[in-house]
Order: structure tokens, then sequence, then C-alpha cells
């Protein structure tokens, strides 16, 4: 399994003793800069099941709790309760992995307070049963900020949680990310490709280019087109044609001339 890594090694280490104290951790950070890698290394060590909730919109109290369902046992129609993510996450003593926690409506997330607070406790609205989480129940929640604005979280929520700020990685730790997660072995073009990558990110700080443009996870995307076209062409594929804009387009082949 491919880990997270990082030069500062103090992010994994304190998240994993903080999730070890049983707090809940929010990571936060710019789009694609490793929240996910990271909590699934931290599942890998702590070696427990982690379920996932994405958060969008849609999110709602079945889509969290569980749902009840009509199911035919002996020929009788019998209601049965589905068990959503978190109350298995609480039951089991698994990890709950919360993915862009600050997207979810202002009215859902409030059901989880007691989960996220010293009660570890919560009653299921659709059961009235009462679940004290498990000893080892954990949180990890992450949340995308960008450069240019983020949607705030809301207080009460962000209050119960302890918080692990990430950036991209770059340098040796990025080579070794792109030699490890992508198919290219020409070094020149690793340390070409991952320099372009320090440009863009110095062009998504300063506004002129969105952050899905300078993101680890379009780099490495990139890195496995050069194996298979000229990396002008996948500069085009990978990067380029995601975004809408004319402006932000140019800005990213002119930088890209200049580099290769
Ligand atoms: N520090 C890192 N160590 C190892 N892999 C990394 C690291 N940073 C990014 N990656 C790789 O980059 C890609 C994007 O990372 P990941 O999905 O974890 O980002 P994210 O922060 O969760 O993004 P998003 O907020 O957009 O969901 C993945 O393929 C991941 O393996």
């Amino acid at each position: 399994m491919n880990l997270y890594q990082n030069d500062d090694t103090t992010i994994q280490i304190d998240a994993l003793n903080m999730l070890k104290l049983k707090k809940n951790i929010l990571l936060k950070g710019p789009t694609g800069s490793g929240k996910t890698k990271l909590a699934e290394t931290l599942r890998h060590e702590l070696d427990r099941p982690m379920h996932s909730i994405n958060c969008s919109v849609d999110l709602d109290a079945e889509s969290l709790l569980g749902f009840k369902t009509i199911e035919i046992k002996g020929g009788e129609s019998v209601i049965t309760f589905v068990e959503g993510p978190v109350i298995q996450a609480m039951k089991q003593g698994h990890l709950l992995y919360i993915d862009e926690i600050n997207m979810a409506k202002p009215e859902t997330l409030p059901i989880l307070n007691g989960v996220l607070d010293f009660r570890r406790t919560i009653t299921n609205p659709f059961t009235g049963e009462v679940i004290t989480a498990d000893d080892n129940f954990a949180v990890i929640a992450a949340i995308n900020v960008g450069y240019v604005g983020t949607l705030p979280m809301n207080e009460a929520l962000k209050n119960r949680f302890v918080v692990i700020d990430m950036d991209y990685i770059s340098g040796e730790t990025l080579k070794n990310v792109i030699r490890t997660q992508t198919l290219l072995e020409d070094e020149t073009l690793i340390e070409q490709l991952g320099k372009f990558n320090k440009d863009l990110i110095t062009m998504a700080e300063q506004g002129q280019i969105s952050e899905e443009a300078s993101s680890i996870r379009a780099l490495l995307d990139l890195c496995d087109l050069t194996t298979i076209m000229p990396v002008e062409r996948a500069v085009k594929r990978a990067i380029v044609d995601k975004l809408e804009d004319d402006r932000e387009q140019q800005a990213i082949i002119n930088a890209m001339e200049l580099t290769f």
C-alpha cells in the first residue's frame, strides 16, 4: 500500500496519537493535498476498518445513521433498521471519515454533536436506541481550504475537533510519491514536472489559476500520461482542458512552454 509521505513527520505522528487519545481530528488543506491518503494511512496503522461519509447538500440523517426497511421473514413482513456508517462505526469501534465536512447542510451535522463530544453517545431518532461509542471509535474529518475562499465550518462543530493543517508536499518527498504512485521512471522528467507543479502552486496562491490545476492529484495524472504521449499534450489533457477559463488555460500553457 502507498502510504502518506511528508518530511514533516509530526503530521502523521500527531494525528495518530490524537486519535489514540480519542480526539476527533480535522484535516484542513487544499484539494489533493493528501487528506484522504493520510486518513487511509492512519486506518492502516491503527489496523481498524474505516467507514466514509462524503458530505454534500443531499446528506441527511438517514445517510449518516441508517434507515428503516421492510423485510419478509418467514412469510411475514417485519420492519428492520439498516445501520448507517455512524452507528456501525460507533458500535464496532471503527474509524469514521467525514469528507468535505463544511459542505453539509447546516441542519444535518448537529445530529452528531453528542457523538463528537465527551458524551460519545447518540439516541437514534429512528429507533430510540441509545448508542455509546466503543472505545476504539474515532473520527477523522476533512475540509478543503481554498486559497480563494472556502465555505466556513459551523463553530460548534469546529470546537469538537483538533486541527491538522496540511499543505502540498514538494521536493524529494513529492518525487518519491511520483516514483511510487505513477508509471513515470524518467528522472529528468520527474525533476521537471516537480518544478512545474511548484510554479502552478505559486500561480494558484496568487489567484491566477484554480487549485485543481496545482493539486498533486492532477500532477500524478500528468506523470502517467507523459509515459504514453508528449509532455505538452499530457499537460493539456491532465490540466489545461479541465479548466473553464481561457486566461487560466493560457497561463498554464505559458508556464509549460517555459519549463519544457
Ligand atoms: N503527502 C502525500 N503522500 C502520499 N500521496 C499523496 C500525498 N499527497 C497527495 N498524494 C496523492 O495525491 C492524490 C490526491 O490525494 P488525496 O486524495 O489524499 O487528497 P485530498 O486532500 O483528500 O483531496 P480532496 O480534498 O480533493 O479530496 C492521491 O493519489 C494521493 O495518493
